[in-house]
């Protein structure tokens, strides 16, 4: 596969993807230096938030270390390099939240829904698309569940309310790189080609990396990751190791490998409150094809009722449940639960 020259913009994860095994607890000084130490190793885009989005702050979906706004004002003005997007999904944040967004200094606005309701994002692109500059990107969650000539017509709905970028988004980390392929490939063919394509992995089958790789040969040109994998379910696809592989094959990110390993190892290794990994329940994750920001409710559960959390990420599987959907999580257990005599 020759990608020698070929140019990738990445996208750190860890202060919005690594809000959720931080159980949205990064505090603002953390966010500052880490985000800071990116922007000096050259990592051109950062995304900044709860880990659900704007607009996440919530008992369904956890409570932060600060708001939305103060991450945002602190890191912002922080940058002499790096742009910052912010993530909404409609639905959780509003258009109010997304012009508090703007006013912070965000160049980039990532409108997530899931795969089959491009719809919903009608209202937030047009808007985003409107402000002048804004680079307004739409991200189709939970890819996996359809197929690429279904995706393709979501995509295109995105585009056609005006994202300059869309994602195809590997939420449960399920996808093998033909399936990357497949769809990226259709998208590249199929879109306008002067709208970029974007891929966001979970390493729960330890795919991330390939699975990017596959992206990029099928004509993506953005590329999400996360120091060390710091991230929902096994985590993001680890950037630095990502970075490290672009240098081996020639494809140009711009960032300089070593300090991203030294950002990875010297400050969000440090800050995971347990081992971000492919540990069993990550692994189910992405064998069953379960949306990754699950794995703690389902852990939660698990031991509130005496279940196995493996069995419970199955079943959320063999259901098709989606982003969204975690209050279903306690519901399941306690069915389970009664079912199985653990109560
Ligand atoms: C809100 C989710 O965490 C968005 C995301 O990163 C994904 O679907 O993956
Ligand atoms: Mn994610």
């Amino acid at each position: 596969m020759d990608l020698k020259g070929k140019k990738v913009t990445v996208h750190d994860m860890c202060l919005r993807d690594g809000m959720h095994p931080k159980r949205h607890q990064i505090t603002v000084e953390e966010m500052v230096t880490i985000s800071k130490a990116m922007d000096e190793a050259g990592v051109p885009l950062i995304e900044v938030t709860h880990g659900d989005g704007l607009g996440g702050t919530s008992v369904n979906y956890g409570f932060p270390a600060a708001s939305d706004e103060e991450y945002l004002t602190a890191v912002c003005k922080e940058m002499k390099n790096a742009k910052v997007s912010a993530l909404l999904l409609p639905g959780i944040g509003t258009v109010d939240h997304l012009k508090m967004a703007v006013d912070c200094g965000i160049s980039t606005i990532r409108v997530a829904t899931h795969c089959t309701e491009a719809d919903v994002s009608e209202q937030h692109i047009t808007m985003a698309a409107g402000i002048g500059g804004l680079d307004t990107v739409g991200f189709l969650m939970m890819a996996h569940m359809i197929e690429p000539e279904d995706l393709l017509v979501q995509l295109k709905l995105m585009e056609e309310y005006g994202a300059n970028c869309v994602y195809i988004t590997d939420s449960a980390g399920y996808m093998l790189p033909d399936d990357v392929t497949a769809r990226v490939a259709l998208a590249r063919a199929e879109l306008n080609p002067e709208t970029e394509i974007g891929f966001h992995g979970h390493h729960n089958l330890a795919m991330g990396v390939a699975n990017s790789i596959a992206a990029v040969a099928a004509g993506a040109n953005r590329i999400d990751g996360s120091m060390a994998g710091l991230g929902a379910g096994a985590g993001n696809t680890p950037l630095e190791v990502f970075i490290a592989v672009c240098d081996r094959m020639g494809i140009q990110t711009g960032v300089d490998t070593f300090k991203v390993m030294d950002i990875a190892e010297d400050l969000i290794v440090p800050l995971m409150d347990h081992m971000v990994r492919v540990d069993r329940d990550a692994l189910a994750l992405g064998y069953a094809g379960v949306y990754s920001s699950f794995l703690l409710f389902a852990k939660r559960a698990a031991e509130k009722y005496n279940l196995s959390s493996r069995d419970i990420l199955l079943e959320l599987g063999r259901r098709r449940t989606v982003g969204g959907q975690e209050d279903m999580i306690e519901d399941l257990a306690l069915d389970m639960a009664k079912e199985h005599g653990t109560i």
